[in-house]
Order: C-alpha cells, then structure tokens, then sequence
C-alpha cells in the first residue's frame, strides 16, 4: 500500500520534530498551514507547543472552522501536548478566547502537573504500541481530568490518564517526537492507513 500523506500542523510549536519522527515511521509528512494544505492530506499531527497560541493562529489562518469540519467528517488526527489540549472537547482552565478544535469527548486541565514538576520523562506502557514501554516526555503538559464513555484510555502516569483514543483520533500527553523513538507515530500512521 502507497504511504499515506500526513500533515503536521505548522502555526506554531515542534512542527519540524514530528515531520522528522513520521518520517521515521514511513509516512509522507507535509506542513499544513492552508485549508488547501488540509484538503489534501489522509491524516494530521497537531504538535506540541502553546495552545493559545495555537488557537489564536488557527482562527487568524481561517482553519479552525475547516479543522473542525474534517475531524467530524472523520480524519485520523494525533494531538501530543498542546496537540492534546487542541482536540479536547473542553478545557478545565481555558485562557480567556481560547478554543479548540475538539473532536475528543475528554476535559483536559493545562499545565496540570504544576511547577515542580514541569518537565519529567517517565517509561510508560501505551496500549497500541508494541515492544515494551516507551520513554514519555512531559513538558508543561496537560492530563486527561475526565472522558466520555467513547474515549480509551491508553496509558496513564500515576492515575492521570495521559494518551486517549476516541475512534481515529489519539492524544498524548507527553511528546514522542523527541525521543527518537517513532512507535507512537507508527501506531497513528497504521490509524491513518486503515481509515482511507
Ligand atoms: N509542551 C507543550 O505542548 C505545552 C502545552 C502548554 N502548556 C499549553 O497549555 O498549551
């Protein structure tokens, strides 16, 4: 079967890091900054990064409303950090104007590890990823306060839950881009295969 062609979206954060560990997962990877850039693509990564920010960008780049309408239709989509925060139906404590795409029945609080405790690496095992544990990077990261019944949860640190699937869209809390280790984008590249 051809390689499926996957977008990162590109409005801000570690866009590059994903382009590169999808790559390494053997998918076609592009940057999606246009509605004509998400037309064409099988499946999207939403990075890590800042999701204000994000959110702002999304609206200013007029993609929000195309986002939103892909996601319903049924576009596999991986959300890792802030990409997290962007597919959650709701944000515990939302910045004030701050939206997200949605598509995910979870509520998702930012920043939820606090201060001392911002930025840790943990060995967790992720139901869907094969071959043992994999090395989670947690970065001012959010974790999942609550689902609906449709979510499954994937892995979770301590009780948080920290990766999710609902249908064809996953999340993680942590960022498997920056490990070298492209199993976790493998796993949404086999997602993507399997819905065209
Ligand atoms: N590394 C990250 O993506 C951090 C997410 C950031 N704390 C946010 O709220 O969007």
């Amino acid at each position: 079967m051809s390689s499926p062609v996957i977008g990162v979206l590109a409005l801000q954060g570690d866009v590059r890091e994903h382009l590169a560990a999808l790559a390494g997962a053997g998918a076609e990877a592009v940057q999606v900054r246009r509605p004509e850039e998400l037309a064409r693509v099988d499946g999207l990564v939403l990075p890590g990064g800042e999701s204000t920010t994000m959110s702002k960008l999304a609206h200013a780049f007029n993609l929000m409303e195309p986002l939103r309408a892909r996601v319903r239709a049924g576009m596999p989509a991986y959300g890792s950090c802030a990409g997290m925060i962007m597919l959650a139906d709701k944000i515990l404590d939302p910045r004030s104007g701050q939206e997200t795409v949605g598509g995910i029945d979870m509520i998702v609080r930012r920043n939820a590890f606090g201060r001392q405790n911002e930025s840790f690496e943990a060995a967790l095992d992720v139901a869907g990823v094969p071959g043992g544990p994999v090395e989670a990077v947690f970065i001012r990261a959010p974790w999942v306060e609550s689902t609906g019944a449709q979510v499954e949860i994937l892995a979770r640190y301590e009780e948080h839950a920290v990766a999710v699937r609902q249908g064809n869209l996953l999340a993680t809390s942590f960022h498997p881009e920056l490990t070298g280790d492209h199993r976790v984008h493998e796993a949404f590249a086999d997602l993507v295969r399997t819905a065209r």
